[in-house]
């Protein structure tokens, strides 16, 4: 069967956590993301270890977010490791954009629009005030010309954005909760059959799965659902 569009992030507290995990959901997901935790804990090593002997498709989630020429440098670093894909903040800018995707050649660079954290109430008192969407998707064109081939919004945005920019850059939307779900600091969500429908191409899902005392069977349920609702 194919592995669902599905990123669980493996946001554990130590590398043996983040390995089990990965081990446990690659049968049924396409991808896992390692984050800021375990980066800033183990280093490059990290992606070795959840990779691991299935060789599933790593997405090394930074969220860059400094001068272009300190991203550059940054993003060069860490393209050695290959991984599939690499965050960085779309709110850096066209140039500091433009700037990771040049120089890791071989890695999707993916602009995070407007973090799912954030409240439009949030959004407000940052200086982006309106409605999420049109932040959302200025950033979201500002920064497939500055060359990114994939953008992060949430799923409430996946519509708008897809409108905005048509096929051919990859959406990937955290902030998803399969129905029930304690929704925790995710402000803007949605089922992953709704995100799926209304055009993401890679759901990130974390806490639902990795708090579940079956990460491979929490993963395989919505991997089921989310083929029953195509
Ligand atoms: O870039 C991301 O992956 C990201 C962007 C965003 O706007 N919101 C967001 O939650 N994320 C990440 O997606 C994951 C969501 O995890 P859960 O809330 O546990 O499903 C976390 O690892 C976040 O770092």
């Amino acid at each position: 069967m194919t592995p669902a569009p599905i990123a669980v992030a493996l946001d554990a507290p130590d590398l043996e956590t983040a390995a089990r995990w990965a081990a446990l959901v690659t049968p049924h997901v396409s991808t896992v993301k390692v984050g800021l935790e375990l980066y800033l804990r183990y280093g490059p090593d990290v992606i070795a270890s959840v990779r691991g002997a299935s060789g599933v498709q790593v997405f090394l989630d930074l969220k860059l977010h400094d001068i272009p020429n300190t991203v550059a440098g940054a993003a060069r670093a860490v393209g050695r490791l290959r991984p599939a894909i690499l965050t960085v903040h779309a709110a850096g800018g066209p140039a500091m954009i433009q700037a990771a995707v040049e120089a890791a050649p071989h890695t999707m660079i993916a602009a995070v629009t407007v973090l799912t954290s954030l409240s439009e109430d949030d959004l407000g008192r940052i200086g982006l005030a309106g409605p999420a969407d049109d932040a959302v998707r200025r950033l979201a064109v500002l920064s497939v010309e500055a060359g990114a081939t994939a953008l992060v919004c949430s799923p409430n945005e996946v519509r708008a954005v897809r409108a905005e920019i048509g096929t051919g850059i990859t959406l990937i939307t955290p902030g998803v909760r399969p129905t029930g779900a304690a929704t925790q600091d995710q402000m803007r969500v949605a089922t992953p059959e709704q995100a799926l429908a209304d055009g993401a191409d890679l759901l990130v899902i974390g806490r639902p799965i990795t708090d579940s005392p079956d990460p491979g069977a929490a993963a395989a349920a919505i991997a089921a659902s989310l083929r029953r609702s195509v």
